[in-house]
């Protein structure tokens, strides 16, 4: 995404932390527009209608977004590269086992680099200084409704290839609960505004024990859009790979595409 202008004076070092804050004090309509135009390729890519990321919606959020870019000598124009954005959020999650927890998390909720520049190191480049900046682990990290590619990516950059889907459509990696799990017998205490509730106790009869809770939260509460039918639990890393980010994929387009109720 290409600006006419040196932007150096306005975004300072190429890799850039842009908080609510940070994006009101730019007062740049020439940034505030390269940044929305980014994101609505972002959001043109995942064939959402709507982007998930403006400087608008940024200013008024508790979200963070990191920005790579530079500028070019030669042409004398700045050319945003990409960015991911993350936010904390406070999320109940189960893992494979069906235990569960809660807790606030750091997500991942729009993560894009421009399609001339992708595959050239660039977000890993955007992840590495966002997990630096955040104090956070790549484990650590969920992800909203992850492409396959990010998924590809996290597996390949990060070592992460055993991904836990929510019924939410976040994903969480195994080694986040492993972090959590027990260690020669001592519980681990578990990190700041977390807790593993305790185990739910059984409805009805007691003949299905645990098996309620893989179909029991069918559609995203905060989107106020239950869903007929439930995700299927595939497992699976080869699953997770494909069916279930189509399912995903299927599913946020459309809650995007539905008609309010009111
Ligand atoms: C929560 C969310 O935001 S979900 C949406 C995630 N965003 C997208 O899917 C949009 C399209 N993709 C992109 O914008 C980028 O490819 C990103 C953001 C996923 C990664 O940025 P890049 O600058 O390409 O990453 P980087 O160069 O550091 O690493 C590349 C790795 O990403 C994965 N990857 C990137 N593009 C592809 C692709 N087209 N096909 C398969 N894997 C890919 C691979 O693991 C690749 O490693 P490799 O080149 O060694 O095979």
């Amino acid at each position: 995404m290409q600006v006419s202008a040196d932007l150096r004076p306005i975004l300072g070092p190429q890799l850039v932390r842009l908080d609510p804050m940070r994006v009101k004090q730019l007062q740049d309509p020439l940034v505030y527009e390269a940044i929305d135009n980014l994101a609505k390729l972002s959001a043109h890519c995942l064939q959402l209608r709507t982007p998930l990321t403006t400087c608008e919606k940024l200013i008024n959020s508790d979200s963070t977004l990191y920005l790579s870019w530079k500028y070019d000598e030669e042409e004398k124009v700045s050319r945003l590269l990409g960015f991911a954005k993350v936010g904390r959020k406070k999320l109940f999650l189960y893992d494979a086992q069906m235990q569960t927890y809660e807790g606030e998390i750091l997500c991942l909720l729009d993560f894009y680099v421009h399609f001339s520049t992708q595959r050239q190191g660039v977000g890993k480049q955007i992840l590495d200084y966002m997990f630096a900046q955040e104090h956070t682990e790549p484990f650590q990290l969920a992800l909203d409704n992850p492409s396959v590619t990010l998924l590809g990516f996290m597996s390949q950059k990060y070592g992460l290839n055993r991904p836990v889907w929510q019924n939410t459509n976040f994903v969480v990696f195994d080694e986040l609960f492993q972090s959590l799990s027990a260690e020669n017998g001592i519980e681990k205490q578990p990190p700041d505004g977390w807790r593993r509730p305790m185990t739910p106790r059984r409805l009805g009869t007691g003949m299905t024990d645990t098996r309620w809770l893989q179909h029991a939260v069918s559609g995203h509460q905060s989107k106020g859009n239950a869903m007929a039918a439930p995700v299927d639990a595939d497992m699976t890393p080869q699953g997770a790979l494909s069916n279930r980010a189509h399912q995903a994929k299927a599913r946020k387009a459309h809650i995007l595409s539905s008609k309010p109720l009111w």
